[in-house]
C-alpha cells in the first residue's frame, strides 16, 4: 500500500535479480528501513526475529528463502537443509508450512540445474498470488462493510475492531483483515478502525496505526483491554481479525487476546469475521487445540522500546527483574464465536462444511 504517496509492496525482489527486500518491521513506527535479505540463513532470522512477520508474508519470506538456498546448493539435500532451517523458526502460522512443501515438492521434479530459476520464479509467484488473493478477500469483505453503512446515519462512519497487525505489512499487499477496509475507504464509505495496541510486540500500535495512518483511515489506538467496553457501548459495529492457522473444523488460532475479543463480540452481538488467504487453511488439523502455540521469548514482555522526547529510540524495562513471565503467542478461537470467515472465494461458515465445500481440491473428508 502507500508510504507517502509511493506504492510498496512488504517484500520483493532486489533490483539485482537475486537479493529479496523486506520492510524490517522491527524499526516501525520510528524509522522505515528496507531490508537485504541475501542467504537462505538470513531469511530465515528474518522470520525468527520479525524482521518479517503475519502468515502469509512468513509464508512468502520462507519461498525466497528456498530460492536463496538454490543459489548456494541445489542438490537434494540442499533442498533438505534450507527447507529443515525455515520450518523451525516460527510453529503456528501455516503458510509458512504450505510455502515449503509447495517449493519443496516442485523443486525435487526438477534437475538441479533447473532449481534455482524454477525457485526464484515459484515464488515471485506465491507473493504475487497473495496479492491477488487479498484483493479478493477485499471485495468479499467490503461486502459487509457496506451492509454496516447501510444502518448507520448519513455519513457516520462504520466502526471496525481489530487486533494485532493483519494489514499489508502481514502480507505481501492489501493486508487480510484491512483489505476490506482499505477497499471501503478508497471506495469512499466512511470508516472508522479501533486498533488493539496487542501487547507485547505492539503490532497494532506499531503497525496497523503506522498503515492506516500513512492510507488516510482514521484509527484510533486502543489499549487490549478497551474492546469490551466499546462493544457494550454500541461503539463497535463489526471486528475483523487475521489467523495464522484456521483448522478444518473452522476455528481460528490468532494472535493473542483475539479469544478475549471474539467471546466480547459474542456477548454484545456484535459480528466476529476473521479475513484469511486459503493458504492459512490447515485441512491436516481437525480442530484448534491442536494447532502448536509459539511462546516467545520474556524479553518481548519485560521491554518497551520506543522514541524518546529528543528522537533516540530507548530501549526500558517495565517489569521487575526477576518476575517470571509467560509469553503466549496466540490463541485459539472457536468456530462458534466467528461470525464468518472472509476469503478468496466468498464469505463462509465458520464450519467444516463449509470450508471443504468451497475449496473441495483440499479438504480431507475425514477433518469435517
Ligand atoms: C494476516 S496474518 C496476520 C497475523 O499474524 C500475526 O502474528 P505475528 O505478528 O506474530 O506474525 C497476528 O496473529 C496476525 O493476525
Amino acid at each position: 500500500m502507500k508510504v507517502d504517496g509511493k506504492h510498496y509492496r512488504s517484500i520483493w525482489l532486489g533490483s539485482d535479480g537475486w537479493s529479496v527486500c523486506a520492510i524490517d518491521q522491527r524499526r516501525l513506527p520510528h524509522e522505515f528501513v528496507v531490508a537485504k535479505i541475501t542467504t537462505c540463513e538470513e531469511a530465515a532470522d528474518a522470520i525468527r526475529g520479525m524482521l518479517v512477520r503475519g502468515a502469509p508474508l512468513i509464508g512468502a519470506t520462507a519461498a525466497f528463502g528456498m530460492a536463496l538456498g538454490m543459489r548456494d546448493d541445489r542438490s537434494d539435500p540442499g533442498i533438505d537443509r534450507a527447507y529443515e532451517m525455515l520450518i523451525a523458526t516460527r510453529p503456528t502460522a501455516i503458510n509458512l508450512k504450505w510455502a515449503l512443501d509447495t517449493m519443496s515438492t516442485m523443486l525435487r521434479r526438477l534437475a538441479p540445474s533447473e532449481r534455482r530459476d524454477a525457485a526464484y520464479a515459484r515464488a515471485v509467484d506465491i507473493a504475487g498470488e497473495d496479492v491477488t488473493i487479498n484483493r479478493g478477500i477485499a471485495s468479499h469483505g467490503l461486502a459487509l462493510i457496506e451492509a454496516a453503512a447501510a444502518r448507520k446515519k448519513p455519513g457516520e462512519a462504520v466502526n471496525v475492531l481489530t487486533h494485532c497487525n493483519a494489514g499489508w505489512l502481514a502480507t505481501v499487499d492489501w493486508g487480510t483483515a484491512t483489505a476490506p477496509i482499505y477497499l471501503a475507504h478508497d471506495s469512499g464509505i466512511p470508516i472508522h478502525v479501533w486498533v488493539d495496541e496487542t501487547r507485547p510486540r505492539n503490532q497494532g500500535a506499531s503497525l496497523t496505526a503506522w498503515e492506516l495512518g500513512h492510507h488516510g483511515v482514521a484509527h484510533t489506538v486502543i489499549p487490549d483491554n478497551t474492546g469490551g467496553h466499546l462493544m457494550q457501548h454500541g461503539m463497535v459495529d463489526l471486528a475483523i481479525v487475521g489467523t495464522d492457522r484456521v483448522a478444518a473444523n473452522g476455528d481460528v488460532c490468532n494472535k493473542i487476546g483475539t479469544y478475549l475479543k471474539a467471546l466480547a463480540a459474542h456477548d454484545n452481538g456484535v459480528p466476529f469475521y476473521v479475513a484469511l488467504p486459503s493458504p492459512t487453511i490447515d485441512f491436516a488439523v481437525a480442530e484448534g487445540r491442536q494447532i502448536p502455540i509459539e511462546q516467545r521469548s520474556a524479553q518481548e514482555v519485560t521491554e518497551m522500546t520506543g522514541r524518546t522526547s529528543d528522537g533516540r529510540i530507548e530501549t526500558v524495562r517495565i517489569v521487575p527483574p526477576g518476575s517470571p513471565v509467560a509469553n503466549y503467542g496466540f490463541d485459539v478461537t472457536p468456530a462458534r464465536l466467528v461470525t464468518g470467515l472472509i476469503t478468496e472465494r466468498g464469505v463462509l461458515q465458520a464450519d467444516g462444511a463449509a470450508l471443504a465445500a468451497a475449496f473441495p481440491e483440499r479438504a480431507r473428508p475425514t477433518n469435517y
